[in-house]
């Protein structure tokens, strides 16, 4: 996309508010008039107060036949009284420019940062394999302000610096035709230095945001590691790394910074040699007659004047280069495709819970390489109430069996059905209303314990929530947290031990009433007492749904109705616990293996 579609589009954003912005735009050109009207009483005191010129004819139409225009001391009064009038509406003026300006910017941000949250929620998981979540973090909450940026350093400066520039320029050319030239002369030349520093500005500034969201996910990744680099006395390391990308941000950010001023410093050097030439030739003009002292005054307070809206349109144009950077980043999430696709027409289901691998292959995308392929020709089938646990070494691809299950990813080949359906032709989210989840790492949020239980079952009564506790193995520790249930989680919740995390997640996954119960190694936590207590509750929760269980413990695995052995990405062997013993193979080796162990 390039610049000027990137910036027709967020003016889209912005147009959506174009009543509060035309208003916005007007108040600020009230305030252009205070502006322009600034010299023109002191004019008058040079040339009618202090002076004889004659009363300007234009002045004395205003002011029809009233008496004061001719007496000096009741002009100058009057004069005086216009100046404060003038001071104060223009101070009036630009105040509630900024303020409509703030008010208008929050909506702008709010709108576009929901969009963008909601976009990241869709996103697939590979979309966030791909990209960091501290760099996503700088977009979500900093990059977004580019549409608050576009209007209160772009479009209002913008409309307001033109029509002031003109505005000004055409009391000049009503005063003196030669030093009007003169100002003009200046606009060609800042087009110039504008056609030559565009790029350099552009890429400086994307290079600086680039690094900036380098540096954020750096530190958050390591933030979130703090325990692991604490335990392994590793805080040099991560301080070398962490001056390594903050030296590389440092440079881009002194880079974009030097073209940015130097441009900046261009524009005014430009500017003030113009205000110089007009000062001497002005000067010159006065001499001759051409001018009055207060004509050459409005001039000389002009060209001061005129500094202000050029240096508001030389931002302008610096602000709308960094706008541009920073928007793209942001689009190039709302404009991503990494979403898990859901066909036209997909259908919600209440499924029964039989579901069937049909010959299903799958790998993953690497960073550098061809993708790798993590399944081959996996088949099975679940019928509705069984209880299936697949079994393998570590990294055969048990875990991203169940990733296919939930839809975080669609199979390369094959496909997988739930009650007949293809899953990818079901609606995404009655998919995943079907299915609970309990991780290997469960994720607490930092919000209490009860509605962490209730995350998946908002509307479930309190009698539940304990049922699913009691069931979950608990009830016990929660009640004894000083605030019970309501106890938030901490931060990443480091308060609670792993295994309280597991069956605080257990009870989640028990509540929420779908039919299909996935549990990957959700006790590897639990001593061996809880975790046969919590399976026993799990016969009675778990009745006529499906359950499918990752696990290496045999004591989990043993009772299901089949278990699928996957080795290098197959499926290796298939049966109950008493079929695979017999067999001799896979799956005995590994049970004689934890039996001696
Ligand atoms: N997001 C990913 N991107 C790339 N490769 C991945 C990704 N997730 C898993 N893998 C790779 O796919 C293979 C299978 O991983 P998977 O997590 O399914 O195995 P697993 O059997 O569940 O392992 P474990 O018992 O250790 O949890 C591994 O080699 C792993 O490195």
């Amino acid at each position: 996309m390039n610049t000027v579609q990137l910036l027709a589009r967020l003016s889209r954003y912005v147009f959506r508010y174009a009543g509060q912005l035309v208003f916005l735009i007007i108040i600020g050109l009230l305030g252009v008039v205070f502006e322009v009207l600034k010299p023109l009483p002191i004019k008058l005191v040079i040339d009618n107060v202090l002076g004889s010129q004659p009363v300007p004819a234009l002045l004395t139409r205003l002011t029809g036949p009233a008496a004061f225009v001719h007496d000096k001391s009741q002009l100058l009064l009057a004069l005086v009284v216009f100046t404060g009038v003038v001071t104060i509406g223009g101070a009036v003026f630009s105040a509630a420019v900024v303020r409509l300006t703030v008010a208008l910017g929050r909506k702008l941000v709010y709108d576009l940062s929901l969009e963008l949250y909601r976009k990241l929620q869709q996103m697939s998981l590979t979309f966030y394999a791909q990209n960091k979540l501290g760099d996503l973090l700088t977009r979500i909450t900093g990059d977004v302000f580019v549409v608050y940026f576009v209007v209160a350093q772009i479009i209002v400066p913008a409309i307001i610096s033109v029509v002031c520039m003109g505005a000004m320029l055409y009391v000049m050319v009503q005063l003196d035709l030669v030093l009007a030239l003169i100002a003009i002369s200046v606009v060609p030349l800042l087009i110039l230095a504008l056609a030559l520093f565009f790029k350099p500005m552009d890429q400086t500034t994307a290079a600086q945001f680039a690094r900036q969201g380098e540096l954020s996910a750096f530190v958050q990744q390591s933030l979130t590691g703090i325990k692991t680099i604490q335990s392994f006395a590793r805080e040099q390391l991560m301080f070398q790394k962490l001056e390594q990308q903050a030296a590389d941000f440092g440079n881009a950010f002194q880079k974009a910074t030097v073209v940015g001023t130097t441009y900046n410093q261009l524009t005014a050097l430009i500017t003030g040699l113009a205000a110089a030439a007009l000062l001497g030739v002005g000067a010159y003009r006065g001499l001759q007659g051409h001018l009055t002292a207060g004509d050459l005054f409005i001039f000389i307070g002009y060209v001061s004047a005129l500094y202000a809206p050029v240096n508001a349109l030389s931002t302008a144009v610096g602000a709308a280069i960094a706008v541009v950077s920073r928007s793209r980043r942001v689009f190039e999430i709302l404009d991503s495709e990494d979403v898990v696709p859901e066909v036209p027409g997909a259908v919600a289901l209440d499924a029964s819970g039989l579901i069937t691998f049909h010959d299903v292959s799958f790998g993953y995308a690497t960073s550098s390489g061809p993708p790798r392929e993590v399944l081959q020709g996996i088949s099975f089938q679940v019928l509705p109430g069984q209880v299936i646990a697949i079994v393998g070494p570590t990294g055969a691809g048990k875990t991203s069996i169940i990733s296919l299950l939930l839809r975080f990813y669609d199979p390369w080949r094959g496909h997988i059905s739930l009650d007949g359906l293809d899953l990818r032709e079901l609606q995404l989210q009655s998919l995943r209303e079907n299915m609970s989840l309990v991780l290997q790492e469960p994720l607490l949020f930092p919000i209490s314990i009860l509605d962490n239980i209730r995350f998946g079952n908002p509307e479930a009564t309190m009698e539940e929530v304990v049922e699913a506790a009691q069931a979950a193995q608990a009830h016990d520790f929660i009640r004894k947290l000083p605030d019970g249930y309501d106890t938030v989680v901490g931060e990443l919740s480091a308060t609670l031990s792993g295994g309280e995390k597991q069956r605080i997640a257990i009870a989640r996954a028990f509540l929420k009433k779908a039919p299909i119960l996935i549990l990957d190694e959700p006790t590897s936590a639990l001593d061996s007492l809880t975790e046969a207590r919590i399976f026993k509750a799990l016969d009675r929760f778990a009745q006529r749904k499906t359950v499918f269980i990752i696990s290496h413990k045999f004591s989990t695995i043993r009772h299901a109705d089949q278990i699928v052995i996957i080795k290098d990405g197959q499926v290796a062997e298939h049966g109950t616990h008493q079929d695979l013993l017999a067999r001799g193979e896979v799956y005995a080796d590994l049970y004689k293996h934890q039996h001696i162990s």
